[in-house]
């Protein structure tokens, strides 16, 4: 469990995480959105004391980073990949971490095993691809079996096959009970990976909440129906901030009402429902509709030419 109070981080003038208090429970994935900027490295970073809060504590399983005896078992992390710059081979660099830790052979050979790194162990870290960086760092990161896993931008560079490795593994590691704190900026993998989302935007949380209540909570979403009295219910449903829109005489699209407020209207009239369908908004769309006031590095002109 990762547990912030208070936390800040400034750099200078520049607030990079202002007064941030989160729990990333066990058990589950939690996902950390934000756009670039937001703060989530540096938040990543001060988890692991790579960062000094000028502000605040962030503690995992109750201690600082620092405090725990062997940190490596507590929390595994990987947050740059790029960072190792290395002659040593992948399971040399391996062998090196775990030997602050007393992890031996064994351990290094299951991760590489785990990460699918077999025939590659051998060979010069320096000359990875990014993909097979990526999987090192997260070889590295479950390297002492940590019952918390934080994971900055994981897929980055991975190909669909990573991708979908990258899904299934951290899925089964939370299933197991481990906490499992990742970021992405590609939505459609966090959408089917992370069961509860932190975001982030300008330094502060502006939603803190399971995926679905994220999902649910996106306006814009859309409500589909079938009924043979679609032309009455359209009447029924008539209000200065819904639209409906008919593609067939018995389909209705009702955009501004939720479903529970359609099937209650369509009640009342006596209208019978074939169908009634509750549209969710993609995680995309909830997301950009949560951080439209954070954007740091706005590109809005730059989009309205393009969709010209
Ligand atoms: N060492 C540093 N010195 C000065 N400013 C920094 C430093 N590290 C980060 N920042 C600033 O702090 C803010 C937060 O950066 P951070 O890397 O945590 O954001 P992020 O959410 O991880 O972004 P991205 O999605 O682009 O990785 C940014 O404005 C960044 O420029």
């Amino acid at each position: 469990m990762i547990t912030a109070e208070g936390l800040s981080k400034r750099y200078g003038a520049k607030t990079a995480v202002n007064d941030i208090s989160f729990t990333v429970q066990p058990g589950q994935v939690t996902g950390f959105l934000g756009p670039n900027g937001a703060g989530k490295s540096t938040t990543m970073r001060m988890v692991v004391g790579l960062d000094r809060p000028s502000a605040g504590s962030v503690l995992v399983n109750g201690k600082r980073y620092a405090e725990h005896t062997a940190p490596l078992r507590e929390v595994g992390a990987l947050l740059d990949a790029k960072a190792v710059h290395t002659g040593r081979s992948a399971y040399n660099h391996l062998l090196a971490m775990g030997a602050t830790h007393g992890i031996g052979k064994a351990r290094v050979r299951e991760v590489i095993g785990m990460t699918g790194l077999e025939s590659v162990a051998g060979k010069r870290v320096g000359g990875f691809s990014l993909g097979m960086g990526q999987r090192l760092g997260i070889a590295a990161a479950l390297l002492g079996d940590p019952a918390t896993l934080i994971l900055d931008e994981p897929v980055n560079g991975l190909d669909p096959d990573g991708v979908l490795w990258v899904r299934t593994l951290v899925r089964s590691l939370a299933a197991e009970g481990r906490t499992v704190f990742l970021s992405s900026h590609l939505m459609s993998e966090m959408a089917v990976t992370a069961d509860h989302l932190i975001v982030l935007g300008r330094g502060s949380i502006i939603a803190d909440a399971p995926m679905k209540d994220i999902l649910a909570a996106a306006s814009g979403t859309s409500v589909r129906l079938r009924s043979p009295q679609a032309a009455a219910l359209a009447q029924a449903l008539a209000a200065p901030d819904v639209t409906v829109a008919s593609a067939e005489s018995d389909q209705l699209t009702i955009t501004g009402l939720s479903a529970a407020q359609v099937g209650e209207t369509a009640a009342r009239a006596g209208i019978v429902l074939h169908e009634l369908t509750p549209g969710n908004a993609s995680l995309e769309e909830a997301y950009m509709e949560l951080t439209r006031d954070d954007v740091e590095y706005s590109t809005g002109a730059l989009t309205q030419e393009v969709a010209r």
